[in-house]
């Protein structure tokens, strides 16, 4: 290769990265001005409604030739830097780090984050709830294995609201201290990793033990140390633990997901393209749960998700979480929610929220 052809270019590249560098330098004075109003008026530092629209603005206005989304990575980079010189925001989430959470709290809120691992869902709640942390991020279901039940019942006590979601592509990988199967006696991983490789395990290792562990995290973390141990994970959580790949995309669906809650105190604004939340509940009687979803068709609200918990308390059948398309401060949408309320034993709006990318 002549590098006499080469240096030119990179004396253009040179060029544009100080270009680059004086308006990055230049957006984050301006977001620093925001930052001093903000302080002033004790307004909330993260908007996660703005974002999505930055987000969908570079999207539009991409000129080419790099990727839509290989922009908006950059972008969710910028925003999180800037924002963390108004406010570096700490997210509660789903660890220990590696897990598909902490991917999630980074899909929101790029790296500029001070990121809580806790032990447990609730953890994450509490956390939340006591203000220890700004957010949490919480699984809520998973496009194989149905929803994350847990996450529902605290979702239908708690005081927080939904601000945002994450939608991620949730890829498996059986990794090992070795990147060989030889000596393994058990395949560990959280249940739900366990059930979303359940069809590739029986066909490849049938006589191998599965056991469950409590996060695909854990998994990794043992099989870093223990030579008969492999691990189901993401790729990004074996890095973290010098793991090497056996198999790749062991996932039994090739478009396995995860949909994630992003919730705090923040009542998130309208971004123009939301989603709202919410659980519902309604006498056991004939047509009951007909009747009450008439004021969404009356009001042409569409609906993209029917979920139905039993209730444990004993005094209703069933919560129905039900998520709509559109903002609860959209007029079609608040004339449709004060008709659901008056139809509904139980009524709670969780949240809306920018629709995930
Ligand atoms: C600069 C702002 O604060 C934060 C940072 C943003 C950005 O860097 O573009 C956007 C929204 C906020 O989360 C703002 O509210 O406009």
């Amino acid at each position: 290769m002549s590098d006499e052809k080469l240096t030119p270019l990179r004396a253009r590249i040179d060029a544009i990265d100080a270009q680059i560098l004086a308006l990055l330098g230049e957006r984050a004075g301006v977001a620093q001005e925001v930052g001093h109003i903000k302080a002033e008026t004790n307004a909330p530092v993260f908007r996660p409604e703005r974002e999505m629209q930055v987000l969908r603005n570079v999207a539009e206005r991409n000129p080419g030739p790099l990727a839509d989304g290989d922009v908006q990575t950059i972008f969710r980079e910028i925003m999180s830097a800037c924002r963390a010189l108004e406010k570096r925001v700490t997210v509660a989430y789903l660890g220990p780090v590696g897990t598909f959470s902490e991917q999630a709290v980074y899909q929101q809120f790029g790296h500029a984050v001070d990121g809580m691992p806790c032990a447990s869902i609730d953890e994450v709640f509490r956390a939340a709830e006591a203000g220890t942390a700004d957010f949490g991020v919480v699984p809520v279901e998973n496009s194989t294995e149905g929803a994350i039940n847990r996450t529902l019942d605290l979702l239908l006590q708690t005081p927080l609201t939904i601000s945002g979601e994450v939608s991620l592509p949730v890829h498996h990988s059986l990794m090992t201290a070795s990147g060989t199967m030889a000596g393994v006696e058990r395949i560990c991983a959280h249940p739900q990793a366990l059930a979303q490789c359940q069809a590739w395990l029986n066909q490849h290792y049938p006589a191998v033990a599965r056991q469950p562990v409590s996060s695909n995290g854990e998994a990794a973390r043992m099989a870093a140390e223990d030579g008969t141990v492999a691990a189901i994970a993401g790729e990004i959580a074996g890095e973290k633990h010098g793991l090497q790949v056996v198999s790749a995309h062991i996932q039994d669906d090739p478009h396995n997901r995860t949909r994630f809650a992003v919730i705090g105190r923040l009542r998130t604004s309208p971004s123009g393209h939301d989603h709202t939340s919410l659980v519902l509940s309604v006498a056991n009687k004939a047509g009951a749960v007909y009747n009450l979803l008439a004021p969404l068709a009356k009001h042409g609200v569409s609906m993209t998700r029917f979920e139905s918990r039993p209730a444990r308390m004993g005094t209703w059948e069933y919560y129905f979480y039900v998520d709509v398309e559109g903002h609860s401060d959209d007029e079609r949408m608040a004339r449709a929610l004060v008709e659901l309320k008056e139809n509904a034993a139980f009524f709670k709006v969780l949240g809306s929220y920018p629709c995930s990318l």
